[in-house]
């Protein structure tokens, strides 16, 4: 088969794209989300944050009263955890027990408790197999949710979710950039003082985070795009450029 055929022929006809799974990993700030999402959205796949997952985890935790460092009690609340995620790239939604916790999440409270639980073997265990789950319901043509794929990112999804994915990207960025990036984002403005309020949320996180994943180098077979020097649109469109080299699908 030659590039750019991952399709199939279908009884109506029509030629019918198969679906595809786009993993993308990197550290804090280097704009995995919102480039994924973007992606997602060009490509007509649906879109997994699965950091919004362990965030959604810290927020129950933290509700239900359970201390963090209880990593028994933890893993036992998780395994519990009533977890609704919506994957259209347009609304990514999160909800817990039918609460929309998709702005609470956000707060800089759940920034900086998250690596707590996202360090939790046992957590990641759990989430990882709804990660896989979310993931395979894409690949199986009766039960799209909403395109003909997914773009799935984080952590590890590249080396331990999805290993198998059909695209694997690391996307990095500069410790300089994504300081600047996060800071803007949070406090408005990229000055001294506002990077120096954000290195808890990127690069003490990140030094947490990477006791359990490995996503400042890409494991063979992973292409990394370097965004320190591109703006989101270049990094939308570099991502892009990856995704059909390696699977000949180009966006809508
Ligand atoms: N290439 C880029 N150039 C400039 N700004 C960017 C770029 N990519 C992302 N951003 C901005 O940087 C901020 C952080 O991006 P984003 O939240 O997508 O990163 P992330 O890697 O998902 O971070 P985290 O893992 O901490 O959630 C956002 O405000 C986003 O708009
Ligand atoms: N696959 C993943 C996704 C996320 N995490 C951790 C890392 C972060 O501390 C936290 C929230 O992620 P973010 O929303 O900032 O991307 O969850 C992980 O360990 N594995």
């Amino acid at each position: 088969m030659e590039t750019g055929e991952l399709s199939t022929e279908p009884q109506d006809g029509m030629r019918r794209q198969q679906a595809i799974v786009v993993a993308i990993d990197g550290p804090s700030g280097s704009g995995k989300s919102s480039v994924s999402r973007m992606v997602a959205q060009r490509l007509g796949l649906a879109f997994l944050d699965t950091g919004a997952m362990y965030r959604a985890a810290t927020w129950w935790c933290l509700e239900q009263g359970v201390p963090l460092t209880d990593t028994e009690a933890v893993a036992a609340v998780v395994r519990e955890l009533p977890l609704a995620v919506g994957v259209d790239p347009a609304g990514p939604t999160v909800h817990v027990g039918g609460t929309d916790v998709g702005e609470a999440i956000r707060t800089t409270a759940i920034s900086s408790a998250v690596s707590a639980v996202a360090t939790n073997l046992e957590v990641r265990a759990e989430l990882g197999r709804l990660q896989r789950e979310a993931i395979a319901a894409e690949r199986v043509p009766q039960s799209f949710s909403h395109g003909r794929g997914i773009v799935a990112e984080g952590r590890d999804i590249t080396t331990v979710i999805a290993p198998d994915a059909d695209v694997r990207i690391l996307l990095t960025a500069s410790e300089e950039a994504r300081l600047a990036r996060r800071a803007k984002e949070v406090h408005g403005s990229a000055d001294a003082e506002a990077v120096q309020a954000t290195r808890d949320q990127v690069l003490r996180r990140d030094k947490d985070d990477s006791t359990v994943s490995t996503f400042h180098v890409a494991a063979d077979g992973v292409v990394t795009v370097d965004s320190s020097d591109l703006d989101l649109e270049q990094t939308v469109q570099a991502v892009l450029d990856v995704v059909a080299q390696v699977t000949g699908r180009t966006a809508l």
